[in-house]
């Protein structure tokens, strides 16, 4: 029986395939042909070849990341309707689909059906390919009523989710198309507007559901969102290299991947610093604290200033002063923008006292403003304005506020003494992550300074008069091409093409504008992505708000793995101030990565840390017991050694990951010399990685080595988060080694399997 269903659905696999060549080849001819098209050599015929370039390319790229597992489910309606669901949509040469988007309503049951609330579906059939042919097929009965006699006689059953599960990791994240669960598919398809909060357990899928819901925003709402984009932030460069082959491999490039300290464009963000400044530097009252560092250096002196120009001497009493500071703060309250005020004032000012000097009478219109002109130009004067109110860079002022003792005292009063020594750093140190988001702060209230304002405004005028050429020759360009039948796109696409003409032809004439979706600190998004969302601190999520100006957002985290002193407590409390009204939440429960028996470990440290947290359920159990060995320090690494031998014997093709205390990773990293360490960007292609804590968050490894667990608890004020963690990491086989703290010794102790 198995055959035969295997051969049915071999023919329509088959077609789709044989589809997709089509298409692939014509889009790949497409391409040909423009590349080696002789052009007249202007720049308007290279920029038309650049975008058909593009859009071949985008759709030939398009079709062949869906080439693995193109085709993984059927329906089969109770109304006698069946189709298969897909990576894409295809349709034979007579608009009949072939195959359905699993993004479309209509695949939307293929995820929700289920026996209590069959949703109109009598069958749910999944369909594993290897390459091209089909290796097995599995039923769930949804309608059995429905399902006539010799339907009956063809059902497969067989838990597609439970054979993907116990996949050997591969040190990159898979999408997970074909088994979507009904309460993710809640999720991913719950619409644009407003923050989703997405809470759930380790290994529930929060991770992957987050970016499948990013493929279905942007496959159902592509026209507002292709314009204005979206952002996907992660907890560090790894977790991004470990997810960023998902989004492509469901067709979507369009994303721009970010961690929280590359959200502050222009600096490297990743010095290492200690939890407590951290902590400090990632409070809110760090805002206020900016802001008064700011007004620190607009100085009201207590004495006059008095100084000689030609023969006068020029006066600047305390009250002009603070008069002429009050007067261009009121007028435009960012301090680099409302400095030209002040300076218009202050020279004003000065150029009263010389015309009071040669009398009012004497002096017209014209000379009044030569006058200024040359105070302006003055030495002393521009010292003395540049002493008053400098012009300041975010850069300058946030590293001259941590160098300093006294500014620091004066901009955070509420800080102690042993508080301020924790932030204090030489001048010129290096860019820490929480940094950027009080760079940001700063760029926020400095605004820009003269010199950008003029340069920006010019380059704006300049932008619109070409941007405004290039439309009418890019519309010019289709039209032609269409007549002429040159080219064959979709109508839906004429839009986006003659975009692409127009944004190609200005590239051209400014090779330095951006390419694809650029990114710099004023960029905003249309749908903005949180994994993580716990561990940032209100610092950050001031800076991050600032990207997504609409609140359409889906945050995912875990309040009971909040590793951060400055993390999220409760999202009520974050939300209702940043998107009051305009937030919902939603739960995953099971999860999908850790078998029953580690969970058992798990629960134990979760009812540690609060003993009214349930620990999501596990889908799947493995038999095989976790291992906890209280070994004696002196003998920990060549424990650990004889672990990591025996575990890759055991896992075979699988991952391993050592996780150790973050204050010993290097003790650790000198003694294990083979394996790959976190410096190096290709950390999780290896077999063996040593992580500490914060860099294992959102992975997952077969197999999961803890060294010195007590460590891990005293290394930080949330240990016991950080241990929760660490075990929540392996998919098959736990290893527990040194010595055992109280919440471990309680889980009983287990001979080797
Ligand atoms: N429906 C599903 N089908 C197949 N695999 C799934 C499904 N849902 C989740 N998984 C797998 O479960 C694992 C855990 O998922 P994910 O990393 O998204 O969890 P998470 O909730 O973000 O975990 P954590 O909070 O611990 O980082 C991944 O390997 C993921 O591919």
């Amino acid at each position: 029986m198995l055959e035969q269903e295997i051969a049915v659905e071999q023919g329509d696999v088959t077609a789709m395939y044989a589809r997709l060549d089509v298409l692939r080849e014509k889009a790949r001819g497409d391409l040909g042909r423009v590349q080696v098209e002789e052009t007249t050599g202007t720049d308007q015929a290279r920029s038309e070849r650049e975008s058909f370039t593009k859009l071949y390319s985008g759709r030939f790229a398009q079709l062949s990341s869906v080439e693995r597992g193109l085709c993984f489910g059927r329906i089969d309606e109770t109304s006698g309707e069946r189709f298969h669901i897909g990576r894409i949509g295809l349709f034979d040469d007579e608009y009949n689909p072939l195959l359905i988007d699993w993004r479309t309503p209509v695949a939307q049951v293929f995820y929700r059906a289920t026996a209590a609330e069959p949703l109109g579906v009598k069958r749910r059939r999944h369909i594993r390919l290897h390459g091209r042919t089909v290796v097995g097929v599995d039923d769930d009965l949804l309608d059995a009523a429905a399902l006539g006699e010799n339907e009956r006689g063809t059902l497969i059953g067989e838990a597609a989710l439970l054979s993907s599960l116990g996949a050997s990791r591969t040190g990159r994240m898979n999408e997970i198309v074909a088994t979507i669960q009904s309460e993710q598919d809640e999720i991913i398809r719950s619409g644009l507007p407003g923050v989703l909060v997405v809470q759930g357990g380790p290994g529930t899928g929060k991770t992957v559901v987050a970016l499948h819901r990013a493929a279905y925003l942007l496959y159902t709402y592509r026209e507002q969102l292709g314009r204005t984009g979206v952002l996907v932030v992660g907890p560090n460069t790894t977790f991004l290299r470990y997810i960023d082959q998902v989004l492509p491999s469901l067709g979507e490039n369009d994303v721009v991947l970010a961690t929280v300290s590359e959200l502050y464009s222009g600096v490297t963000a990743t010095a290492p610093e200690s939890a407590e400044a951290a902590r400090i530097k990632g409070e809110l009252a760090m805002a206020d604290v900016i802001a008064r560092a700011i007004a620190g250096f607009r100085i009201v002196p207590t004495k006059a200033i008095r100084f000689k120009m030609n023969a006068d001497e020029l006066v600047l009493r305390p009250d002009a002063i603070r008069k002429a500071q009050r007067g261009a703060l009121a007028a435009q309250p960012l301090h680099n923008r409302a400095r030209p005020i002040f300076v218009r004032r202050i020279i004003k000012t000065l150029a009263n006292q010389i015309v009071d000097r040669i009398g009012k009478q004497y002096v017209g219109d014209a000379d009044v403003e030569d006058l200024e002109q040359e105070l302006f130009q003055d030495d002393q004067v521009l010292e003395i304005l540049d002493r008053l109110w400098p012009e300041l860079t975010p850069e300058l002022l946030v590293s001259v506020l941590f160098s300093s003792d006294e500014r620091l005292a004066a901009a955070a009063p509420y800080l102690t003494s042993a508080e301020r020594s924790a932030v204090l750093r030489p001048l010129s140190a290096a860019w820490t992550p929480s940094d950027a988001a009080l760079l940001d702060e700063a760029a926020e209230l400095l605004g820009e300074t003269a010199e950008v304002v003029v340069g920006r405004k010019r380059e704006a005028s300049e932008a619109a008069a070409a941007a405004e050429a290039n439309r009418e020759y890019a519309s010019g360009v289709v039209d032609i091409e269409l007549t002429a039948e040159r080219i064959e796109i979709m109508p839906w696409e004429i839009e986006q093409f003659r975009d692409l003409i127009a944004q190609r032809t200005q590239q051209l004439a400014n090779p330095s504008a951006g390419g694809d979706r650029s990114y710099d600190r004023t960029s905003v998004f249309g749908h903005v992505i949180v994994d993580e969302a716990q561990e940032l601190s209100a610092m950050d999520w001031r800076m991050l708000m600032r990207r997504a100006p609409r609140r359409s957002m889906t945050l995912v985290g875990d309040i009971a793995q909040t590793g951060s002193a400055s993390g999220v407590r409760s999202w009520a409390e974050l939300l209702d101030h940043y998107a009051p009204r305009r937030w919902r939440t939603a739960e995953l429960t099971v999860n999908y990565r850790t078998p029953s028996e580690i969970m058992t470990v798990a629960t134990a440290i979760l009812s540690a840390i609060d003993p009214t947290l349930r620990p999501p359920t596990s889908v799947r159990d493995t038999g095989t017991r976790p291992f906890l060995d209280a070994v004696p320090a002196g003998c920990l690494v060549d424990a650990l050694k004889a672990a990591i031998t025996s575990e890759q014997r055991a896992i075979d093709e699988g991952r391993i990951a050592v996780i150790v205390p973050a204050t010993r990773y290097d003790e650790f990293a000198d003694a294990l010399p083979d394996v790959a360490h976190t410096h190096d960007p290709s950390v999780l292609d290896g077999a063996v990685a040593l992580l500490d804590i914060p860099q294992s968050k959102g992975l997952e490894f077969d197999s999961v080595i803890i060294a010195d667990p007590q460590g891990i608890l005293t290394n930080s004020d949330r240990g016991l988060s950080d241990l929760y963690v660490a075990v929540t990491r392996a998919t098959k086989r736990l290893t527990i080694l040194g010595e055992l703290p109280e919440v471990l010794t309680q889980v009983r102790r287990t001979p080797r399997p």
